[in-house]
């Protein structure tokens, strides 16, 4: 179990809702535009980042209201810790500026819920990681390392915030002092290095999981950090202050860490991910999370961390044995699992252990 008396005030069309009794298997059913994924992404703002649509604050905030509140109990170990998050308008005429976590009442920095529960989610905008920028692929990968070790937020915070530095001084009129820039590269360097190694170690156990995953009837994917930042700081430094030149005409850091990409491709085939056609991409993905889930939650055994997968529209798009295969590995996973669709059909074979909550108009009933 993870979630239960999950309650979202005020956020997109929901204004006061409270999901009571979840299981293992939750099901959101109901028509287009009735609140489901909204009820996804609320739970998706249990880790840290801007959760599965990356929206704002603002657009999260229920239309003329002035902020908004979710709730829900983590239920892991004997005593659940009841985890918030929160928007508040610093006016009345201001929309909010500022997202507040807390756990059990006290202020937790974002970065580190990922050390109390890991989230992941498959929405249907992910239908174009592959032929879409490397950053979303690289969020994606930076989710699924953050699931295993939980301290990649904090050095990624380290080095994204060091990386703004050093960009703003290369864009900037006057010439930069060479000694801040050398203390800002070795900040980037001690974190990035951090980050490559955790990427490189995450994407290595994955790859051993998928190796021996049947082909049928997901995909069977390779995977590669591709280009990868070298797992050495001093490296790292040195082609930073060797690049000075060149970025500075560019305004920007050209290489690093926050530039590397992950490759995906067909066993079998070697075929690029991105060369694939629609179904097989939705199955690389489908095949990737559902491996990484069992990864994940044999490393969240240790710490007791839950694993919590978000899965909008999937069971929709797949053929009657695929979604069986899927609520099959699902299972195994012991994820704790939320979905999305239209009608209850699509969930045959799980209504009898799952909870099932009809939606409408911003409201969920449990059925
Ligand atoms: N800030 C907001 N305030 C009020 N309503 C909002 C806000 N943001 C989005 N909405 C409304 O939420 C609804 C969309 O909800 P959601 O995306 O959860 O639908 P859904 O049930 O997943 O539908 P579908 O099956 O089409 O994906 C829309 O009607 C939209 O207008």
């Amino acid at each position: 179990m993870a979630f239960d008396r999950i309650q979202l005030a005020d956020f997109r069309n929901h204004r006061a809702t409270r999901l009571d009794g979840s299981a293992r298997f939750n099901l959101l059913v109901g028509a287009n535009g009735a609140g489901k994924t909204n009820v996804l992404e609320a739970l998706s703002l249990f880790t840290p980042g801007r959760g599965l649509r990356r929206a704002q604050l603002a657009e999260m905030t229920r239309d003329d209201a002035a902020g908004f509140a979710i709730g829900a109990d983590l239920v892991s170990g004997v005593t659940p810790v009841r985890l918030g998050t929160a928007v508040q308008a610093d006016a009345p005429a201001q929309k909010p500026a500022r997202r507040i976590v807390q756990a059990s009442g006290a202020p937790l920095p974002a970065a580190r819920l990922a050390e109390w529960l890991s989230v992941a989610w498959l929405t249907p905008a992910m239908d174009r990681l592959f032929t879409d920028s490397a950053s979303g692929r690289r969020r994606f990968l930076d989710r699924m390392v953050l699931a295993i070790r939980p301290e990649h937020a904090t050095h990624s915070g380290r080095y994204e915030k060091a990386l703004r530095e050093r960009n703003r001084l290369l864009s900037a009129d006057r010439a930069p002092d060479p000694s801040w820039l050398e203390a800002l590269e070795r900040e980037m360097a001690e974190a990035g290095a951090a980050i490559a190694a955790n990427r490189a170690a995450v994407v290595g156990e994955l790859s051993a999981r998928l190796a021996v995953l049947p082909d049928a009837p997901f995909a069977r994917p390779e995977i590669a950090v591709d280009p990868a930042s070298p797992a050495d700081a001093d490296a790292l430094a040195d082609k930073w202050r060797q690049s000075r030149g060149a970025e500075r005409g560019a305004g920007r850091t050209l290489s690093g860490p926050h530039r590397d990409d992950l490759a995906v491709v067909m066993s079998g085939t070697g075929r690029p991910a991105s060369d694939c056609s629609t179904g097989e991409q939705k199955a690389l993905l489908i095949a990737i999370t559902l491996a990484h889930a069992t990864l994940a939650k044999d490393h969240g055994a240790d710490g007791g961390r839950p694993l919590v997968l978000l899965l909008d529209e999937v069971a929709a798009h797949l053929d009657p044995v695929r979604r069986a295969a899927l609520f099959e590995r699902l299972d195994a996973s012991g994820a704790q699992v939320w979905m999305t669709g239209t009608e209850l059909a699509l969930f045959g074979g799980l209504e009898g252990g799952a909870a099932v909550w009809r939606v409408a108009d911003g409201v969920a009933e449990k059925a």
